[in-house]
């Protein structure tokens, strides 16, 4: 580490380059905090896919000042994609090479607010409604993969696979939600730092999206309020549903791309279908089935060819640094996985009895939110054979509990459907994440729905839960939808 600034840094100290704020910018961003004494504002005006003027604003050590006068310098005039390659080595070789020491969160600091401003750039150009509903545009551009980057080891070698299989990859994050407190779930601000550099030293253009409004809206908030209403959500299907696929693809659109990439373990067919992958234990087909038709049919899965296990291999032997990340957790927004505490956050519950199925009132609960079919623990009540949870009834406040054969059900309603492949070509059901597909045979509802009748009895088939019907050799997902209540 040298102990003197660089030639180049006083170079730009004395005479700064684009230093300064535009009037009418498309995106502006701010890093950094006041309070530690380094805060960088980035403005870009974006034309045509091209950076036509960035200019920066530093209040800071002469580190950060130098650093934005550089960056700045990096990406004035350039193709968006090529801007967003910028990285912090980048910089750092255009200010003559390393900082020094104490120095380096200069290029952390700048790049961070550049990207904000790519960030702004992005919300103003999709709208209030950011993505919500989108399903591509007009013209669908020719090649190109933009791949969703979570800061995970899966999505970092689907990026990583792509790129050396010769396609143009840009890399983007999403702000989903803000974590809580201590957390370094996905999408808390330095989850989305470390994709960033994750992408950057692939050589990858990255973005982010702050989809937070969308996230809460539909996924968040269906979360609670499924279990308001005694059903049983699953928000990673929610997300794929309305909000993940949707993103990329607006993203892709706005860079003249055609695909969409994400780390998830699964495969596209011909029709185009969803299909299992060569990893039947991370097989995250169950969660996929929402994807709308014209989406998957955009959609690549390149680890759905892998083993987890050849994935972190891939990752470590290419030294990247996500190959040590531990595995998600089940519900990205609530890290401790404490769902029950997290729903109570928002919902005030409301006390209501435990009955059994003949209405005899065994006692009393604080709140529905509290129980999903086929749970066991916590129902208060004690009782000479184990008692479970046959159904919540949110609109008398009762929870009724009954044993367990009480909890086969040998027929399932299914609203909501979405279908790859014709109907009559489903012939088994999975009702849950981790549960196998029953043999099934399937009708309409006439109302638009569909009831699968089972083959042999399944346990605590819960009302929101995903119903995912699979193909007669069981590897092709034939459409989805959710368990609806009626079903009792
Ligand atoms: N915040 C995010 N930003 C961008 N993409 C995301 C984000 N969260 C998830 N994804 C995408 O969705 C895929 C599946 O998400 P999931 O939460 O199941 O993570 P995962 O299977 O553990 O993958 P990873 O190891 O990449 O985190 C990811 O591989 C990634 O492509």
């Amino acid at each position: 580490m040298p102990e003197a600034y660089s030639p180049q840094v006083i170079d730009h100290l004395v005479r700064p380059r684009h230093a300064g704020r535009l009037d009418e910018p498309s995106g502006a961003g701010e890093s950094g905090d006041a309070a530690c004494g380094d805060v960088a504002t980035f403005s870009v005006l974006i034309r045509e896919k091209r950076v036509e003027e960035a200019r920066y604003e530093v209040f800071g050590c002469a580190a950060c000042v130098a650093a934005g006068s550089a960056l700045a310098e990096l990406v004035n005039g350039r193709t968006l994609l090529d801007a967003a390659r910028v990285s912090k080595a980048d910089v750092e070789g255009a200010l003559g090479g390393p900082l020094p020491e104490g120095k380096g969160h200069a290029l952390t600091l700048v790049l961070d607010a550049l990207h904000k401003a790519f960030e702004d750039h992005w919300s103003r150009t999709a709208g209030a409604g950011l993505v919500e509903g989108y399903s591509g545009g007009g013209e669908i551009g020719a090649g190109g993969v933009v791949a969703a980057m979570s800061g995970g080891v899966d999505s970092a070698v689907t990026a990583l696979l792509l790129k050396e299989a010769g396609h143009d990859v840009a890399a983007v994050t999403f702000r989903l939600h803000d974590g809580e407190k201590g957390s370094r779930s996905c999408c808390s601000p330095d989850t989305v730092l470390f994709a960033r550099d994750t992408a950057h030293r692939m050589g990858l253009p990255h973005f982010t999206l702050n989809l937070k409004d969308l996230f809460n809206k539909r996924v968040m908030q269906d979360f609670v309020g499924s279990y308001e209403k005694g059903r049983t959500p699953n928000p990673c299907v929610a997300c794929n549903a309305h909000v993940k696929f949707h993103a990329a693809a607006f993203l892709a659109d706005e860079l003249g791309f055609r695909h969409v990439a994400t780390g998830h373990y699964a495969r596209v067919a011909e029709g185009p279908s969803l299909a299992r992958p060569a990893d039947e234990s991370k097989d995250q087909t169950y969660v996929l089935w929402p994807i709308p038709k014209e989406l998957l049919a955009r959609a690549v899965f390149p680890l759905g060819d892998y083993r987890k296990t050849e994935v972190r291999r891939i990752a470590e032997e290419r030294g990247l640094a996500v190959a040590y990340t531990p595995e998600s957790q089940d519900i990205c927004f609530i890290p401790d996985g404490d769902y029950r505490r997290f729903v109570r956050k928002t919902v005030s519950a409301e006390p209501g009895e435990v009955v059994d199925r003949e209405g005899a009132v065994l006692g009393r609960h604080a709140g529905v939110v509290d129980f999903t079919v086929g749970q066991r623990r916590g129902i208060g009540v004690s009782a000479p054979t184990p008692l479970y949870v046959t159904e919540v009834r949110p609109e008398s406040k009762q929870v009724v509990v009954g044993r367990r054969k009480d909890l086969e059900v040998r027929e399932v309603r299914v609203r909501g459907l979405n279908w790859f492949l014709p109907p009559g070509e489903a012939k088994s059901v999975q009702v849950r994440y981790n549960g196998g597909p029953v043999a099934c045979e399937i009708r309409a509802d006439g109302e638009g729905g569909w009831i699968a009748d089972l083959e042999e009895p399944v346990m605590g088939v819960a009302a929101g839960q995903s119903a995912v019907f699979y193909s007669a050799d069981g590897e092709r997902v034939v459409g989805g939808g959710v368990v609806a209540r009626g079903l009792e």
